[in-house]
């Protein structure tokens, strides 16, 4: 995986960096037709860059519906010019406007396997880092049972990506749920946890804001906005939270850019007033064997 990072020492890292800067969430509506979508996507992402943005995100799943039925129909193929409409998009977008795009996620065919995928663009237009959803969405409700590991292959490596707006940890969805995820990437230095999202209308009135306000550091989480109309109802609100659990930017459920400030000394700062890393005590939170 590219520029995976996860297990490198942070040293070694020395793109220059700005630590303060806009972000922009792009909360859009996702139809049943994928031009419609690469349209609207690289409209919203012009729109924010012409009003100052320099890190740009986009939703999970925003080329087709969350529904099973579409991924193989839209999934595209990385190294095959042909079939990456949405990957040279989000490329000619980022060296154009001279941004950085985390792409959100599509359907990604490798091998015969499906993906559900997150590309990093830098302001060059190349591709930064790949991130495949680690943790897949199945749940078992009676009569409401969903199963994403029937259409999606499970990613195996977290990623972490040296970017020119910060050090990024990726998840997508329902990595969120999984803490570990988050304190590996901050131990390794994150200053900001970005999490592509699509959660539903329980989960995400329940979970959504807690989860992404409990990880003390810069979070963002990207949905698409909510359509009543498809089979899945999304829950929406993207927003972006700073280190202490401060709302920065949100939308409610409708189509939205959201733009916020990041100011990166605000993660020195939790980190002097919650030293954590000193205080985590790693051999107590192993598994108790249960035999
Ligand atoms: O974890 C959840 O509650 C929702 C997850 C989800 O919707 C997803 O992974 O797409």
């Amino acid at each position: 995986m590219e520029s995976t990072a996860a297990s490198k020492p942070k040293s070694e890292y020395l793109v220059p960096r700005i630590s303060q800067f806009k972000i922009a969430l792009c909360q859009l509506l996702v139809t049943t037709d994928k031009d419609t979508n690469l349209n609207c996507a690289r409209n919203m992402l012009e729109e924010a860059a012409d009003k100052g943005a320099k890190l740009l995100i986009l939703p999970e799943m925003w080329v087709c519906p969350y529904s099973h039925e579409y991924y193989a129909k839209c999934a595209e193929e990385l190294d095959k010019e042909e079939s990456s409409q949405a990957f040279s998009m989000l490329s000619k977008v980022a060296s154009s406007r001279k941004i950085t795009i985390v792409g959100g996620s599509i359907p990604v065919r490798k091998n015969c396997k499906i993906y559900n995928t997150c590309c990093v663009f830098g302001p060059d237009g190349k591709l930064r880092a790949k991130h495949s959803k680690l943790h897949l969405f199945d749940y078992y409700e009676p009569g409401a049972s969903f199963k994403e590991s029937d259409s999606f292959t499970a990613g195996d490596t977290p990623t972490i990506v040296d970017t020119d707006v910060g050090r990024i940890g990726i998840g997508i969805c329902h990595d969120i749920r999984f803490p570990e995820l988050a304190m590996l990437y901050r131990a390794k230095g994150a200053d900001l946890i970005i999490y592509p999202g699509a959660f539903n209308m329980s989960t995400g009135k329940m979970l959504w804001e807690l989860e992404t306000k409990a990880r003390q550091v810069f979070v963002a989480v990207c949905s698409p906005c909510r359509d009543s109309a498809g089979s899945y109802t999304i829950w929406g609100h993207s927003m972006i939270v700073g280190p202490s659990g401060e709302t920065k930017g949100r939308a409610e459920h409708e189509e939205n850019i959201v733009i916020a400030e990041i100011d990166y000394a605000e993660n020195q700062l939790q980190r002097e007033l919650f030293p954590m890393l000193n205080q985590h005590k790693e051999d107590l939170y192993k598994l108790l064997d249960t035999e």
